[in-house]
């Protein structure tokens, strides 16, 4: 549970606000008092963790994973494999958290796997499983039985799999694995997520014939996402290379042992970035990555569209955001396809929400099926405040409105958490209902918020020793 804790126990970072709740995770988002001169670290990348970790898992050898993030959904990764057979220990200390060393060995099934709503666990995990022996049962919250299964289940059936599910297309499901997996030709309708195709890449080398899979769905969100998949399995000298959009050959054979370093978390930075447009001044990320598959780097293009200047320098990236939306500068909205990065839309939703002309976010209709519907949930939070939203069928058009104070739901969404502060930098007494949600990628969050971010308080987390 994230509980914000202080060194000093009289000091009030959030000024007259109320901490984070214990009992309910309620938290009063602070609002920006002037300009930010901000630097800070972010934990590992969520993406890059998860599919180090599993590719770690079936590698001919032990890897190395330095600077991986801890946090939910890589809790759950670490904890579904151990229960697969794999070995994971903590080594060293890094300032957010051990290094993971993780020791491959024989799959093996008679086991049930946790998914939480982590989409990477429930996507990645299956395919992997269908290489042990015996039966794997997969369930998670309540709120992941709604996230799109039916792709990884029915590949898996078309792949000689035995799987038993209710016939909805979701959670609960198992299977029952044979040691081996057949591979070949594949035919998928990926158009509800990218991570159904990055899910059946990831365990192909391991299939006997490797994997010919082809998307013949409509629209493949989240490209980005699909190279990192590529580019994690050819630094361990796998064979993959994709002859024609939407279509990739993954060729048998081992997948090497190798010690990574997990960049930081490229899309959790896009909170903090945002903040300086509407807070205004300047947030620096260490660590940004000159070379990355991550599509939170996009933000680099994305932030100057609204009128940010962003610089690199070694290895830092800063964005300004001059007097900032809270200093009377006025930015205007933009018409944005964001169907390579789904995930940054939340917090350019809330952004668009401060602006001062008409925003239309599209490309993002698979967003229904993340965490929560997000599409819906943008457009009531906002609403819910006094905003204008509508909701398009790929989609949402944004009329910035005077927004007013008042509660703002997370429907147990980390990106919705996050937008809700974004928001409660310019509108005072945006009351979140569960900053505690925010731990599924980013348990620091309301420490690196109030701490290095605004400059309040001296948070204990390691972040906060910057
Ligand atoms: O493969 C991954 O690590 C992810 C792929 C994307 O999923 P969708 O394609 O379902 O949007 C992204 O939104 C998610 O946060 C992480
Ligand atoms: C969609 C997201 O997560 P997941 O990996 O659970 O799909 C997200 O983090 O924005």
């Amino acid at each position: 549970m994230l509980i914000s804790k202080y060194s000093n126990p009289d000091f009030d970072p959030y000024q007259g606000e109320s901490l984070v709740e214990p009992e309910t995770g309620r938290w009063v988002a602070p609002t920006a008092n002037g300009p930010l001169s901000a630097r800070l670290s972010l934990p590992g990348s969520k993406s890059l963790t998860n599919r180090e970790l599993v590719l770690a898992a079936l590698a001919d050898g032990p890897s190395t994973l330095r600077s991986p993030l801890h946090s939910r959904d890589s809790n759950l990764m670490v904890e579904a494999l151990r229960s697969l057979g794999v070995s994971i220990e903590e080594t060293g200390d890094g300032p957010f958290g051990p290094d993971l060393l993780i020791t491959p060995g024989e799959l093996t099934g008679s086991t049930s796997i946790d998914c939480g709503l982590a989409g990477t666990v429930m996507r990645f995990l299956p395919p992997v499983a269908a290489l042990a022996v015996g039966p794997v049962a997969f369930d998670g919250d309540a709120s992941a039985r709604r996230r799109p299964m039916r792709t990884t289940i029915d590949a898996l059936r078309a792949l000689g799999v035995d799987v038993s599910d209710d016939g909805r297309g979701t959670l609960p499901f198992s299977l029952y694995a044979m040691g081996t997996v057949e591979g070949g030709d594949l035919e998928i309708d990926a158009s509800a997520s990218s991570q159904f195709v990055s899910g059946l890449l990831l365990a192909a080398p391991r299939f006997a014939r490797g994997l010919h899979l082809r998307h013949v769905g409509k629209h493949l969100p989240s490209m980005p996402h699909i190279e990192m998949t590529i580019e994690t399995l050819r630094a361990r000298g796998v064979s993959v290379h994709s002859p024609a959009a939407g279509e990739w050959i993954v060729a048998p054979g081992p997948i090497a042992a190798l010690d990574v370093d997990i960049e930081p978390d490229l899309s959790n930075a896009a909170p903090f970035l945002v903040a300086a447009l509407v807070a205004g001044g300047t947030v620096t990320i260490e660590g940004w990555p000159t070379e990355t598959t991550q599509v939170g780097a996009h933000l680099a293009r994305i932030l100057p569209l609204f009128g940010a200047t962003v610089t690199t320098v070694d290895g830092a990236l800063t964005v300004d955001g001059g007097a900032g939306i809270v200093g009377g500068r006025s930015v205007a909205g933009i018409d944005l396809d964001l169907s390579e990065g789904g995930e940054l839309a939340p917090a350019i939703v809330a952004l668009a929400a401060l602006a001062d002309s008409p925003s239309r976010i599209t490309g993002i209709g698979h967003l229904r099926g993340h965490e929560t519907d997000r599409l819906a949930a943008l457009a009531a939070e906002i609403n819910g405040l006094g905003g204008s939203v509508a909701e398009l069928e790929d989609g949402l058009e944004i009329t910035p409105q005077k927004l007013s104070g008042g509660p703002w739901r997370t429907y147990e969404d980390h990106r919705m958490a996050t937008a809700g502060a974004i928001i409660g930098l310019a509108v005072e007494g945006v009351e979140i209902d569960d900053i505690r949600t925010t731990s599924k990628t980013l348990p620091q969050f309301a420490d690196l918020w109030t701490g290095p971010l605004l400059g309040r308080g001296a948070p204990t987390t390691p972040s906060g020793l910057l």
